[in-house]
């Protein structure tokens, strides 16, 4: 499922920038963006792995219904945590997208997919599988708190987050 109605990050800025409640984050700007789709937002979901793509996986095999899955990497640079075969499966089960703060692989693929898709750089190695991490925690990105169930707005300005969904 993609988002239709596309609401600009500079203007969720613009109307939050005095806000220092914690509620409203801004995601440093280290991102590449490389699904077909480049403004997406919903409620978040979260994976927290390390060089292992087990919950990724998992996770963009079930019914996303609109959310964004959130991936907390560890910033590794040395293995793609999503490929052309999990974005396939994301955008098939309704998901609007993946931010992964760590790598993915298979460009061409992922430039096909009807997602948004967000990530610190490209590698070709894939990950092992060992079945480790951990699913709907709060995790860090980029020194950003990011918590289940928060809102996340992604357009080629930026990524922001809020605890509560805000207006265009
Ligand atoms: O399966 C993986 O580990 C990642 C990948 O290459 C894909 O999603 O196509």
């Amino acid at each position: 499922m993609t988002n239709s109605v596309s609401i600009s990050t500079c203007d969720l800025c613009d109307a939050h920038k005095g806000d220092d409640s914690g509620s409203f984050r801004v995601l440093p700007p280290v991102f590449q963006c490389y699904g077909a789709v480049t403004a997406f937002h919903g409620p978040v979901s979260t994976v927290k792995c390390f060089e292992d793509n087990t919950l990724v996986k998992a996770a963009v095999e079930r019914p996303g219904q609109g959310r964004v899955l959130v991936v907390d990497g560890g910033a590794s640079l040395r293995r793609a945590l999503v490929g052309g075969n999990l974005a396939a499966s994301a955008a098939r089960n309704g998901w609007a997208g993946i931010v992964v703060n760590g790598c993915v692989r298979d460009m061409a693929e992922l430039a096909a997919e009807p997602l948004g898709i967000r990530a610190l750089a490209l590698m070709p190695l894939p990950t092992e599988k060992r079945g480790e991490g951990l699913a709907e925690v709060a995790v860090q990105i980029q020194g950003v708190w990011v918590r289940p169930g928060d809102w996340l707005y992604a357009d080629a300005d930026g990524v922001v987050v809020s605890s509560l969904p805000l207006q265009a």
